[in-house]
């Protein structure tokens, strides 16, 4: 992941001082993209520990199409606690969108099913691709998509995922979403009965908040270890039968956690 620190000193070099929506202020740049070959091992931070758990369970939540913490809470994921309403709901996030996208004639689209099922029968097309970005219903998400588009692209018996946020909370959001979405990728290729590829990363504003900063000169003084390895342990019947004991991620060493204050 050195090329994940790398992006960090990046930003410490080249930033701009730019005030946020959170009020927190952030050194910013625009515009960057990190490559990871799923071959040499998964791509997680070892520099601090990642909770794999909230990971896991927040993308099995995605691929569930639901919207409301509750699934969240019971095991024991806290990340979105802040977002929801009373009731625990974001409104129609990114599970409503991937699962359930509403059409003007009031048909519900169910874009994960049928990205994989493009895949299986026409992997050269080159319109694998998942949209968070519902304009029409952004007002109604408690918090529009970060992670808002991703493409799939299959060659050489190989399945790679490219995708693009708009806004990237470096320190404490980057490294879920490259985990997430590598692990992502590993199930669709398990299901398309391809090999994991690359998984490129791509995104707009990316900024480190300035209550971050202490955080990350502590990581960037950390030696990075080798990457684990990801075991899924069987090959369910779909995409949406995983369940949480289906991974296990070998050789995981990483440093000790580095807590930091999240931006509401
Ligand atoms: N400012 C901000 N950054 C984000 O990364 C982010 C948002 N807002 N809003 C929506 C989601 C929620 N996400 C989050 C929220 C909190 C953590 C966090 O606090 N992580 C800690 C603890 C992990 C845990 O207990 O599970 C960490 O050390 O990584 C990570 C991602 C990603 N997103
Ligand atoms: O998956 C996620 C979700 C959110 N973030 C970060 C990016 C920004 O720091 C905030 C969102 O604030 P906006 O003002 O809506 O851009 O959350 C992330 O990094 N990853």
């Amino acid at each position: 992941m050195r090329n994940y620190l790398e992006l960090l000193e990046d930003i410490l070099e080249n930033g701009v001082k730019k005030e946020d929506r959170t009020g927190t202020g952030t050194l910013s740049v625009f515009g960057r993209q990190l490559r990871f070959d799923l071959a040499k091992g998964f791509p997680l931070v070892t520099t601090k520990r990642v909770h794999l758990k909230s990971v896991i369970h927040e993308l099995l939540w995605f691929l569930r199409g639901d919207t409301n913490i509750s699934y969240l809470k019971e095991n024991g994921v806290t990340i979105w606690d802040e977002w929801a309403d009373e009731q625990g709901n974001l409104g129609p996030v990114y599970g409503s969108q991937w699962r359930s996208w509403e059409t003007t004639d009031g048909q519900h689209i169910d874009q994960i099913a049928n990205v994989i099922e493009s895949i299986k029968n026409n992997p050269d097309s080159r319109r694998h691709i998942v949209s968070a970005w519902n304009v029409a219903q952004i007002e109604s998400m408690k918090l529009p998509p970060c992670h808002f588009v991703f493409q799939f692209y299959v060659a050489g018996g190989k399945l790679s995922c490219m995708l693009t946020m708009r806004s990237v909370d470096t320190f404490l959001g980057l490294p879920f979403n490259i985990a997430s979405y590598a692990l992502l990728t590993h199930m669709v290729a398990q299901q398309c009965n391809l090999e994991p590829g690359e998984f490129i990363w791509s995104g707009g504003d990316v900024h480190i908040y300035s209550n971050h900063m202490q955080q990350v000169h502590t990581q960037l003084e950390r030696e990075p270890y080798p990457l684990p390895q990801l075991k899924i342990m069987r090959k369910p019947d779909s995409i949406f039968d995983y369940t949480y004991e289906d991974f296990v991620f070998e050789n995981y060493e990483y440093h000790p956690r580095i807590k930091a204050p999240v931006a509401i």
